[in-house]
């Protein structure tokens, strides 16, 4: 079981970007983390594999503090070395203990240079390295950006897979659709916190939630504009 309790974070003094974060997310599970841009889900990632410091909370594992070891990160954005092949890249992360055979369903170019392929392509590359780690904890940070949906399908797959290995599977995505497929729960992050945690029956009422909300505030900003929204208000 992976558990924050009280979970404070901030770059800024007196700004904090979490301020209470309370989760608890058991093993073979695999959690949504929706947000809009902004409201501090790759600092909540940060935070979980030890980037940042907490302000004030605590994060343990199985009643442990968390580890780097125990966790493998997907970030939005993949960085590599400019002159590293594919496989040279996958042999080096997972130290060799990779299954080539999986290269069947992601058919990367192992043998060219990584600075040569696409941004779906690395970051295909990225998650196969994250899911050949086998860490404990899992998190992917908008793992679905820029893939085709091929791929979309095949990192369903995998993602269900590492659950079924007994893993804490944590995802992040603005896409409510993204999440709702798998997750088997999603938490809602705004102003810093996770007030409430929508179970599979809920998630109909979260899509009709958020739905409003952002209604709402589209209703406000032209209302403000002195129109409706569809009006041409110059
Ligand atoms: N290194 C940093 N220094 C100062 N402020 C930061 C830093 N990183 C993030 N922030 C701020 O913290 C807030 C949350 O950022 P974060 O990247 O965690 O949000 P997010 O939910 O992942 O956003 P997005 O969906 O756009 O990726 C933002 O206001 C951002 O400007």
């Amino acid at each position: 079981m992976l558990e924050l309790t009280d979970v404070r974070v901030s770059y800024k003094k007196d700004k904090p970007i979490l301020n209470g974060v309370n989760l608890s997310i058991p093993k073979g599970s695999i959690f949504g983390i929706l947000g809009m841009n902004g409201a501090g889900k790759t600092t909540l990632f940060k935070a979980i594999y030890g980037w940042i410091a907490l302000e004030k909370g605590q994060i343990k594992l199985n009643g442990d503090c968390t580890k780097h070891t125990n966790i493998s990160f997907l970030e939005t954005q993949n960085y590599f070395y400019p002159y590293m092949k594919g496989i040279e890249y996958i042999r080096l992360v997972t130290k060799g203990t990779f299954d080539i055979k999986l290269n069947q369903i992601f058919e990367l170019p192992l043998d060219e240079l990584i600075d040569n392929y696409s941004t779906g392509m690395k970051k295909k590359l990225a998650f196969w390295a994250v899911f050949e780690l086998n860490k404990d904890i899992v998190i992917l940070d908008e793992p679905f950006n820029g893939i085709d949906i091929e791929s979309v399908e095949c990192f369903y797959s995998l993602i269900i897979e590492m659950r079924k290995q007994g893993k804490i599977v944590i995802i992040s995505s603005h896409i409510i659709e993204t999440l709702t497929r798998i997750c088997d729960e999603i938490g809602y992050l705004s102003k810093g916190k996770i007030d409430q945690i929508y179970s599979k029956e809920n998630y109909s009422k979260l899509q009709t939630e958020v739905r409003k909300m952002i209604q709402a505030k589209v209703q406000n900003a032209f209302l403000s504009k002195g129109g409706k929204p569809g009006e041409n208000n110059g």
